[in-house]
């Protein structure tokens, strides 16, 4: 089932997904947001500019469909300025999210969607993390006022500050780029995991 995602200029693109859910604007929604190179995929300093480039961390693909299963909505808000500085294709981005899609779906669970930034630095844009602009996308695509305590899992500073300027709870990973990231100011509250998997594990334990 593809995930919805969207196009350069913003425009989501309807995949095979069934319909936006309506979820009511209130925390106690199943929903968590994650950031994509570094937390479910590899990440490079070089990009990750092809299909063959975009390999699934240990146990992340499996933990996403833990998630799902147990009644989580899943949403990926990730920067992409690969594409404005013209190391990779939409057509090859929107590869990748097939084959992310394609991986969770066949351990039974789904990936909703997928908002991606496909500016650059000097673009002035508000979605690139992190700036909230792919957050305040996905709320509004779930139907939300409010993604207070809504969980954000991310391996860089501009992650959890994305999701903390609109609520969310941030989780860092020590994957991609968090163990540096761990060195960091981390905005208050931040709860510090080796990988996505322990993050679940969190989440779903009674
Ligand atoms: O971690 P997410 O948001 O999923 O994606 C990050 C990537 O778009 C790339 O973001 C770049 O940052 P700049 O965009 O050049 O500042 C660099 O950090 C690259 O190493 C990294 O692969
Ligand atoms: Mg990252
Ligand atoms: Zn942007």
């Amino acid at each position: 089932m593809k995930p919805l995602t969207n196009q350069p200029n913003g425009r989501l693109v309807r995949g095979l997904s069934g319909l936006a859910l309506g979820l009511s604007g209130n925390t106690d929604v199943k929903l968590i947001i994650l950031d994509r190179d570094g937390v479910i995929n590899e990440d490079s300093d070089a990009y990750i500019k092809s299909l063959d480039e975009w390999i699934p961390l240990p146990g992340s693909i499996e933990a996403m469909a833990r998630l799902s299963k147990a009644g989580w909505r899943i949403a990926v808000a990730t920067n992409q300025s690969g594409l404005a500085r013209g190391y990779f294709t939409q057509e090859i981005l929107e590869a990748m999210h097939a084959r992310l899609a394609e991986l969770v779906a066949e351990q039974g669970g789904q990936v909703e969607l997928i908002r991606y930034c496909p500016h650059g630095p000097d673009d002035g844009c508000d979605c690139r993390k992190p700036r909230p602009g792919l957050y305040r996308q996905i709320a509004d695509y779930f139907g939300l006022d409010s993604l207070s305590g809504v969980p954000t899992v991310g391996d860089s500073l501009r992650d959890l500050e994305a999701g903390v300027a609109v609520g969310c709870k941030p989780y860092l990973v020590r994957t991609g780029k968090g163990n540096k990231t761990a060195n960091q100011a981390l905005p208050t509250g931040t709860l510090i995991f080796d990988n996505l998997a322990a993050v679940v594990d969190s989440l779903l334990e009674p």
